[in-house]
């Protein structure tokens, strides 16, 4: 294999950091850009991220730039890793300063309110065959504390094309970062997506005080909700009992790591939304995408009603607790209610 010229990686939050840590460790030269010209300096000058991953050390393959141009012209691969609201504008630069094209790579997770479009589906919008030859997705149970920690993990790099997605394996894997390939690139957009909601649910329930059965009552419900939108989307419904359905369904769920997490337990704590976002000072994904998924879910007639209820308590101002009792006091139903529903078509066909 033909060593990569050099991988760009856009946003210098922390899992933009924690990449360009992966990427310098596997001997790469990586190019973290960022928007901001004093965080370039700082992390140049003291090889740390402070303020997103106090204490990391930063391999010295990492340089950082705060020229778009400089920053991607001359690598074979880039790496967006900013916040689902950015990546329009990112884009929109990226294309309009890039020489070359180059293979894309996406890791945020988010789904666009309005235009419920996909991340892969803004930059397919956006960027040309000037800029791009390749897009793939990465995604995963992954926290960048434990990444940088470099504590065991494992994610998957979707893509139509697995050339893209094997050089993608090949550009990240190591001993403690473990890629596989994936082609159902809406599937593991999905799930990264809306895993942020249940999430978000789940710190709930911990802050109201509720216990082991109500986090797995939602992380197996939540599943549910996420697969019956997901297979209506066109997604392989294997894609959700893997690293970007249940995986990541189970790790920011339960991990104090978790902004999602983290922002949901103070909600149940009787803070308000305005000011759980302003304390966190990162992104909280999960806000945004539960309001594509409810525009999304009223669209296709899907049944969601967690992310509904999510819903009422993030732009409807109901208490916490009281959605949760709507969701448990709602009409009875069969667990596996969408198998039962294929089942009881095909028989009816069957006796025809
Ligand atoms: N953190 C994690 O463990 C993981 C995160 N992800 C996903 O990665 C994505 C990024 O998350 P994360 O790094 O954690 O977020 P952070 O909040 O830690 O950092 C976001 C970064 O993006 C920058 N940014 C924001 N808006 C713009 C803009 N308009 N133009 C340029 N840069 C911008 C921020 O700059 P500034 O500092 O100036 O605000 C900051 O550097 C999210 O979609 C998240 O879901 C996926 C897996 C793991
Ligand atoms: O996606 C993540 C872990 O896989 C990070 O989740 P949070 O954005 O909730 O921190």
């Amino acid at each position: 294999m033909t060593k990569p010229k050099g991988v760009a990686v856009l946003g210098a939050g922390s899992w933009g950091t924690a990449l360009a840590l992966v990427l310098g460790d596997n001997g790469h030269d990586v190019r973290l850009w960022t928007h901001n010209p004093v965080q370039a300096d700082l992390i140049n000058t003291e090889r740390k991220n402070e303020r997103y991953l106090p204490g990391t050390e930063l391999p010295s393959a990492i340089t950082a730039y705060s020229d778009l141009g400089q920053a991607i012209n001359g690598v074979d691969t880039v790496v967006f890793a900013v916040p689902t609201k950015a990546i329009r504008e990112v884009a929109e630069k990226v294309e309009s300063v890039s020489a070359d094209p180059k293979t894309v790579v996406h890791v945020s997770k988010g789904i666009e309110p309005d235009t419920h479009l996909r991340i892969s589906e803004i930059l397919k919008e956006l960027l040309t065959e000037r800029s791009m030859h390749g897009l793939v997705v990465l995604s995963g149970p992954s926290h960048a504390e434990e990444v940088v920690l470099r504590h065991p993990t494992t994610v998957t790099a979707a893509s139509t094309d697995l050339k893209s997605a094997e050089h993608v394996q090949d550009l990240f894997m190591n001993h403690n970062f473990r890629v596989y390939t994936n082609s159902d690139i809406i599937g593991v957009e999905i799930g990264g997506a809306l895993k942020n909601i249940i999430a978000l649910a789940a710190g709930i329930t911990d802050g109201l005080g509720y216990g082991d059965n109500a986090k797995a009552a939602l992380i197996t419900r939540g599943l549910a909700e996420i697969a019956r939108l997901g297979t209506t989307l066109g997604a392989n419904p294997l894609t959700f009992s893997g690293l970007a359905g249940i995986g990541d369904l189970i790790v920011t769920c339960t991990s104090v790591h978790s902004r999602n997490w983290r922002a949901g337990n103070m909600l149940g704590k009787g803070k308000k939304l305005n000011e759980v976002l302003e304390e966190m000072g990162m992104v909280v994904e999960g806000v945004r995408t539960t309001k594509a998924a409810y525009q999304l879910a009223q669209k296709y007639e899907v049944t969601m009603p967690i992310t509904q209820a999510l819903h009422r308590v993030l732009f409807h101002d109901v208490n916490p607790k009281e959605a949760v009792d709507q969701l448990m006091s709602r009409m009875k139903t069969h667990e596996m209610e969408d198998l039962v529903n294929i089942l009881g078509e095909q028989t009816e066909a069957d006796e025809q």
